[in-house]
């Protein structure tokens, strides 16, 4: 056997070979992994990381308790932060507390807080299976349903609702693409629009579309099978509401009176006012069932949504054909708010709740006028409710 002295050692030349065979394996090892961490991780998780970051970058000028609740919804997923972009004016307000005073008599869920406060992981796991399935995999598609109205109806309402179904991506702002940007085509249309994977529903809601007069067509143009949702509310109530939200962003504008009226003794309603005549659904539905069957069209009552969320989330995901997974236990009522919100994901968090703008202290409107309106709406209101068969009981 050959031996060679190294340093004060003498060391066998079978051992030097095999050392120095180790040494290349192991490097040759380590380089592979260097390769394979480059190719493989770079292109996916990495700028993963850095469009979360950025998404949550959004928060940095908010208060340190705000920050810390939206950056748990950060870490979550797109559409969480989309959740929260609404949530981010959700303050639990004292206007909501006067509006539970009269929703609370009529609600079909339990009343209370503990319901809130015991972990619901069902919500989050949905959630999390749902994006992280969708973001990676699947295919950007034009949706298969759209809630299309009303405005002030409750149709962010059911959006966020609908959207915690693993079997449906949706897009959390109004892409308008039918009223106001159809000139920019499909293809941008679609680009806007989650990836969804062949079993899942792509939905966005614009509440505008409803009463713009091209929409049907146009929808109907891209699928004739689009499924239409339509959240409705007694349209004196969403008149008010609408007129809230307005006189929220203009204060100067006129008196609801002077507005509804042309001439309020003889009791002549101004019907070019946008807030009177989105009210008109009959009208509206019209139009659409020129281009579509009503059995393409759902119809949310905005009043049942409040007091029992459930039960209207069941006959939605009865409509667009899914499993009823979105149940009572799905939500709580907060006191605070006066609403119905979404069961908080973990116990750490917040619940979430839809934002500040929705559910505002409405302007105090004379009850001769409020009849007047009722009057006015009745003939209206029948016709509404023969044509889709239900009594929506607004008169
Ligand atoms: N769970 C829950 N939380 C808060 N608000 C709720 C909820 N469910 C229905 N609503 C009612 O939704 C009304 C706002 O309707 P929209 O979301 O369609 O408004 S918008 O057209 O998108 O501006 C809003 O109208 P206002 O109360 O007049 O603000 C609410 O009454």
């Amino acid at each position: 056997m050959a031996y060679r002295v190294f340093s004060n050692r003498i060391v066998p030349s079978s051992n030097r070979l095999s050392r120095r065979f180790i040494f290349i394996f192991t490097l040759s090892l380590s380089f592979t992994y260097l390769c394979y961490s480059i190719i493989f991780c770079s292109g996916t998780i990495m700028p993963n990381q850095r469009i979360e970051e950025h998404r949550c970058l959004h928060f940095k000028n908010v208060g340190s308790k705000k920050l810390l609740q939206r950056l748990h919804y950060c870490t979550l997923s797109t559409d969480s932060k989309v959740v929260l972009d609404e949530n981010a004016d959700s303050g639990l307000t004292r206007q909501g507390a006067n509006i539970t005073r009269n929703q609370s008599k009529h609600l079909a869920f339990p009343l209370s807080f503990s319901g809130a406060q015991s972990r619901n992981t069902d919500t989050v796991e949905y959630r999390q299976n749902n994006n992280t399935n969708s973001q990676k995999y699947g295919n950007k598609k034009l949706p298969n349903a759209l809630i299309v109205g009303v405005k002030k109806g409750g149709t962010r309402a059911v959006l966020e609702f609908i959207r915690i179904h693993p079997d449906v991506r949706a897009v959390g702002t109004e892409p308008h693409f039918f009223d106001r940007n159809y000139d920019k085509g499909l293809d941008w249309y679609r680009g806007l629009m989650p990836r969804t994977l062949d079993s899942q529903i792509t939905m966005e809601k614009t509440p505008s579309y409803f009463v713009t007069r091209e929409a049907p067509r146009r929808i109907s143009s891209m699928s004739r099978d689009t499924k239409l949702i339509v959240v409705v509310r007694n349209p004196v109530t969403r008149a008010i509401s609408d007129y809230t939200q307005t006189l929220s962003k203009k204060p100067d504008i006129p008196t609801f009176e002077e507005l509804a009226f042309k001439n309020r003794s003889q009791g002549i309603v101004d019907t070019s006012w946008n807030a009177i005549r989105i009210g008109m659904y009959i009208l509206h539905l019209e139009n659409w069932l020129q281009y579509f069957r009503l059995s393409q069209i759902h119809f949310v009552s905005g009043e049942r949504l409040i007091t029992d969320p459930a039960g209207e989330m069941g006959r939605v995901q009865d409509f667009l054909g899914l499993k009823r997974i979105i149940t009572d236990k799905h939500f709580y009522f907060n006191r605070t708010k006066g609403f119905p919100c979404l069961k908080k994901p973990e116990s750490s968090s917040q619940p979430r709740c839809l934002g500040k703008s929705k559910g505002r202290t409405h302007v105090q409107i004379d009850q001769e006028v409020i009849e007047q309106l009722r009057e006015f709406y009745k003939p209206f209101n029948v016709r509404f409710y023969e044509t889709v068969g239900h009594d929506f009981r607004w008169d």
